[in-house]
């Protein structure tokens, strides 16, 4: 079999137009600020690229770009000073930090209203119990992906191949409010192949180049993979290896699958978070 390759660039571009349109019939834009501690290349990428999609969308993107030397009390008063601006809807504070900063310290910090990458423990504990809250937004951008591919989880094998607080862990649940049957495997899980084989859908976000390899594939598979890992020579790679698109049905390209779908759920989340605000009912 010979995957379909689903682009999540072409879905996300399609929900921006939607998105554009709610973010102007608002009385003012959306705001979303993004706080960015120390200079670490790939998170410019991926601020850059953030900031080009609130562009598109009518979002008004505040960057606040700090020195990699900030305490942790100053990260935590900027935190402070943005939950308190009522012209701001959502702030994001990129991670990693740096290891002088407490980041459970510093998400905890933000108001849970403005939570859209929905890492508070409020937003977790609201995902863990059925209730309305922000969902963080890779695992949101897979459920997306799924949904237009016409895949339901109902019922199927699913393994998600990572146990992070920002995909594996969420992943596994919305997967199984889905109504799969979830299995979890990590980096001292020993049976990974044998797993894999066994699993109509695999999310793989280990991190790790090539972890999932042809012979791992049930033919027929959907295989999203959440991998963004730079090789030396700077082409970004994800977390499944090219063979796969020989087994898999449908498959995620790195790049141009699930990355432009985080961001397209950060502006969601940020767009929903103004509706409430603004009164305007979602
Ligand atoms: N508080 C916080 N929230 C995050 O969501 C968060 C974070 N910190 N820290 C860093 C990681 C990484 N991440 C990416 C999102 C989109 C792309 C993306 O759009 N990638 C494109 C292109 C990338 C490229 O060309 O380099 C693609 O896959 O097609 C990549 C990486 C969000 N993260």
């Amino acid at each position: 079999m010979t995957a379909r390759l689903f682009s999540g660039k072409a879905l996300a571009l399609a929900m921006e137009s939607d998105q554009k349109v709610r973010a102007e019939a608002l009385p003012r834009n959306p705001a979303l600020a993004v706080v960015l501690v120390g200079d670490d290349p790939a998170s410019r990428v991926y601020v850059r690229n953030k900031v080009r999609a609130c562009e598109r969308t009518s979002v008004r993107s505040i960057e606040i770009t700090l020195p990699y030397e900030t305490t942790e009390e100053t990260v935590l008063a900027e935190v402070a000073r943005l939950n308190a601006d009522p012209e701001v809807d959502g702030i994001l504070v990129q991670l990693p930090l740096p290891e002088h900063v407490d980041a459970s310290k510093v998400v905890s910090a933000i108001d849970p209203a403005k939570d859209v990458d929905g890492f508070h423990t409020t937003s977790a504990g609201s995902l863990l119990q059925g209730l309305p809250g922000f969902r963080p937004c890779t695992p949101a951008g897979v459920m997306e992906i799924l949904k237009a591919a016409e895949i339901d989880p109902a019922g199927k094998q699913a393994l998600v191949i990572g146990r992070s607080m920002i995909v594996g862990k969420p992943m596994a649940l919305m997967l199984l409010d889905a109504d799969a049957t979830v299995t979890i495997a990590h980096s001292r899980t020993p049976n990974l192949p044998e797993l894999c084989r066994q699993a109509d859908i695999v999310v793989a976000a280990a991190g790790k180049a090539d972890l999932v390899k042809a012979y791992m594939v049930k033919e027929g598979a959907v295989v999203i993979d959440v991998g963004t890992n730079r090789l030396p020579s700077g082409r970004l790679v994800g977390d499944v290896a090219p063979d796969v698109v020989d087994r898999a049905s449908v498959m995620t390209p790195v790049p141009g699958g699930v990355g432009p779908m985080t961001i397209a759920m950060l502006i969601e989340n940020t767009i929903r978070s103004a509706e409430g605000r603004l009164g305007k009912a979602h």
